[in-house]
């Protein structure tokens, strides 16, 4: 049987008069990967936010491997074996590179020493080696766009949230980026992928969600909710 590693349901959110995410009922398996689009202001980061508990919900429950984190501040998560990105990068800026990286290691209990090996080999991966001891904050966005990939590689999770890993990177970058997402993938994790590149993130999910105005417009294979009139109608408006 499919092991579910992350399910809301009836997950809400508004500010003030403003519903972000109105009823979302989600599931993501082990070594599934779920591309989430949709337009802009759709509230796909907003729903990243709420699985990883940066935002509280109004309504509605989270579970993580099985237990409720409904309610947990953002760190608890993580300790729980949820990875997120963000769309700017991740990193501590004053951090290095590899110091960075080794923090996903300790987070998930590795001492120091071997959270810093770990985190060479990871920098090493993702083609990071030359700066690993420069500060976060003196690297490129696709630089540090990396070093999440590199964090990811570390924190072994059972979820990863990714959010727009390839706005802004270059063609070999968002190569490195796919073969560490499927492999990971193919060894159970479970991805649920903002992109607004439809062609990379189709390329690689099983299964598609659409939001749009804070609820699931559509979902299905990329072949469903691209032949889907209202996925089209979102889109163009
Ligand atoms: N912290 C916040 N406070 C108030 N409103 C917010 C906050 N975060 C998001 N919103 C609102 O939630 C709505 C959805 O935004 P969100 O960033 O989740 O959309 P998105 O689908 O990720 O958009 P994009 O593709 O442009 O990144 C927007 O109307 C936004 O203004």
């Amino acid at each position: 049987m499919t092991r579910i590693v992350l399910e809301t349901q009836g997950l809400r959110k508004a500010f003030g008069g403003n519903q972000v995410i109105d009823g979302i009922d989600f599931r993501l398996a082990a070594g599934e990967l779920v591309a989430i689009v949709g337009p802009n202001g759709a509230g796909k980061t907003s729903f990243l936010n709420l699985i990883a508990g940066q935002f509280r919900p109004n309504a509605g429950t989270i579970q993580l491997a099985g237990a409720d984190v409904t309610q947990l501040a953002p760190n608890v998560p993580a300790r729980r074996g949820l990875f997120r990105s963000f769309q700017n990068g991740g990193a501590f800026g004053r951090l290095s590179a590899i110091q960075n990286v080794a923090l996903a290691g300790m987070v998930r209990g590795l001492g120091r020493r071997e959270a810093e090996s770990e985190a060479g080999k990871a920098l090493a991966r993702v083609g990071l080696s030359p700066v690993a001891d420069w500060p976060a904050d003196h690297l490129s966005g696709g630089q540090r766009k990396l070093i999440d990939f590199a964090r990811l590689l570390l924190a072994k999770p059972e979820v990863a949230l990714l959010d727009e890993p390839t706005a802004g990177v270059n063609p070999a970058i968002m190569e490195v980026m796919r073969a560490i997402i499927a492999e990971m993938r193919d060894k159970g994790v479970g991805f649920a992928v903002i992109s607004h590149d439809l062609p990379w993130v189709f390329g690689l999910c099983q299964r598609v969600v659409v939001l749009a105005s804070g609820r699931v417009l559509a979902a299905g294979s990329p072949d469903e909710v691209s032949a889907d009139p209202a996925v089209r109608e979102a889109y163009l408006a």
